[in-house]
């Protein structure tokens, strides 16, 4: 049976799921962010910076940061949007045999007034976190309940623990076309993506790929967005990151499933999205 218990993460409120099997999920209120996932053999498969504040402060670097209305700095609003850095609802929570999950909604009631008033639309999200054996699945719905569409911008920001960069490589993106960080728009000729400099990528089309470590193997699979972004800062940029120790970037990546281009969602519509990580 699924055990769910309220536990705090540094000084965040945070709800901790314990499935049948022995994995577990550490989600923080604060920006429904997933800052642990534990398999049943208890290995952690998420990075979390050392230098992260934990206190609601700032956005958290590490887990996987939940973006919405705009991606990076696609629209007007804040950078990766509000819903990282708002109070989340925590809304359900349940499971079948096996299968165990906890769910999150945001509604413009929950953001802080400066949010709220910089971007006035009626919108509802839900986020849910379901541990099923060695898989985690993350099921995102944005609603429209209001009379005018809006422009939205989506996407999950899944850091990865993979030990160490050298060991590390992506697989199933060969033949795919991407736009990197000089805005060059190329197609990926060799099979596998290894990290030996910084990595800003975005990859327009949706296939699954496979992240490889040196301690596992980790399938990724997508529905309902468009991208997958790749990123890594490498040596200069981590430097720069106050929340990050300066020798962190060899230890994790981010693949995020993502809609990186706001698009409208019309009245009364929503936009559903999965992301599913098997081990
Ligand atoms: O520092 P932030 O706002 O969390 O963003 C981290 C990175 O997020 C990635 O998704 C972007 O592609 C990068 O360009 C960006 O640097």
């Amino acid at each position: 049976m699924a055990v769910v218990k309220m536990t705090t993460y540094g000084e965040l409120p945070a709800v901790h799921l314990t499935a049948a099997d022995g994995a577990q999920a550490t989600v923080s209120l604060f920006g429904a962010h997933l800052l642990s996932w534990k398999t049943g053999d208890g290995q952690e498969r998420l990075f979390v910076s050392s230098k992260t504040p934990l206190d609601g402060s700032k956005a958290i670097r590490g887990g996987v940061p939940v973006i919405f209305p705009q991606f990076n700095v696609r629209g007007p609003g804040l950078r990766h949007g509000f819903a990282r850095i708002s109070n989340w609802r925590l809304t359900g929570q349940g499971g079948d045999g096996g299968s165990s999950y906890v769910e999150f909604s945001l509604a413009p009631q929950d953001l802080a007034e400066e949010h709220r008033l910089a971007w006035p639309h009626a919108f509802a999200l839900t986020l849910r976190f379901t541990l099923h054996g060695d898989a985690l699945e993350m099921d995102y719905s944005a609603h429209n309940p209001g009379a005018q569409p809006f422009p939205f911008g989506v996407a999950l920001h899944t850091y990865y623990d993979v030990g160490h960069l050298d060991a590390t490589s992506i697989s199933g993106l060969r033949h795919q076309q991407y736009t990197d960080h000089h805005n060059n728009t190329r197609v990926q000729d060799y099979p596998a993506l290894h990290f030996t400099e910084k990595h800003d990528r975005m990859y327009e089309v949706t296939p699954n790929v496979t992240l490889n470590t040196a301690n596992a193997t980790l399938r990724l699979e997508q529905q309902g967005f468009e991208q997958w972004v790749v990123w890594n800062p490498g040596q200069e940029d981590a430097a720069a990151l106050v929340d990050l120790a300066d020798e962190e970037y060899l230890n994790f990546v981010c693949i995020e499933p993502a809609r990186i281009h706001q698009q409208p969602l019309a009245a009364g519509a929503t936009w559903t999205g999965k992301h599913k990580i098997s081990v």
